[in-house]
């Protein structure tokens, strides 16, 4: 008999990462990217994730501009097509807090010639995570306060409330187009404040009152 599969365990066999970009105003303002009027998606893969504990995250080879970007990671439970934003947050599990590391050089390169952002946000360790937050834990995704520190330093500071595209209209929107399946991730996207990181950097986070995570910066892959 096989195990059943644990959601607080969703890393290990859920089947993709969808994240969301631009989804606070003052983020698309400090990368001169226009405010969207639909969410703006994109794919990580699950050879991104980097559970707590598991080692340092890592740029990929060539990267000099390493960014840390705080987000919160929204754990499908119910997957669905075509699910409507009323009932979306039915389909929700659990929460995590996630980083979504992006080579913003290689990103910039990618911009300028219209290409995917693969080489940005796709490599190894390239989504660090926090421990699974079961959804009874969180009584409003939509106002949580979280913050990053780098170096004992305050990055970036947000509450939830922010968002442009709430939790149950992203679940909704995405999936009109793409099946959601339990044990995916959803990437909420980062507010303002993202910046390098270089080897040795200590990368704090917290959603207040909720979870806390740590991770070190290593070298490039
Ligand atoms: O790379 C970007 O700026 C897009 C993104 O992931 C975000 O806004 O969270
Ligand atoms: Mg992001």
């Amino acid at each position: 008999m096989t195990a059943p599969l644990k959601l607080s365990r969703f890393y290990e066999w859920g089947r993709k990462i969808v994240a969301v970009g631009r989804n606070y105003r003052a983020h698309c303002a400090e990368l001169g990217n226009p405010v969207p009027k639909e969410p703006v998606l994109f794919l990580k893969p699950t050879t991104s994730y980097l559970p707590e504990g598991k080692g340092p995250t890592r740029g990929p080879p060539g990267c000099t501009d390493l960014h840390h970007e705080i987000e919160l990671g929204v754990v499908i439970s119910g997957g669905g097509t075509n699910i409507p934003q009323e009932s979306a947050m039915d389909h929700v599990g659990g929460y995590v807090l996630a980083l979504d590391m992006t080579a913003r050089d290689y990103q910039n390169i990618a911009k300028e010639k219209g290409i995917p952002w693969t080489w940005a946000k796709c490599f190894d360790t390239a989504c660090p995570i926090s421990e699974f937050v079961p959804k009874e834990k969180v009584s409003d995704p939509q106002d949580l306060n979280m913050w990053l520190k780098v170096n004992g330093e305050v990055r970036q500071k947000t509450n939830t409330n922010d968002m442009i595209f709430t939790v149950p209209y992203i679940i909704s929107y995405i999936s009109k187009m793409m099946t959601l399946e339990p044990g995916d991730l959803i990437l909420t996207g980062t507010p303002m404040g993202v910046a390098g990181v270089q080897p040795n950097d200590q990368l704090e986070a917290e959603i207040e009152g909720v979870v806390a995570m740590k991770f070190t910066v290593g070298d490039k892959l």
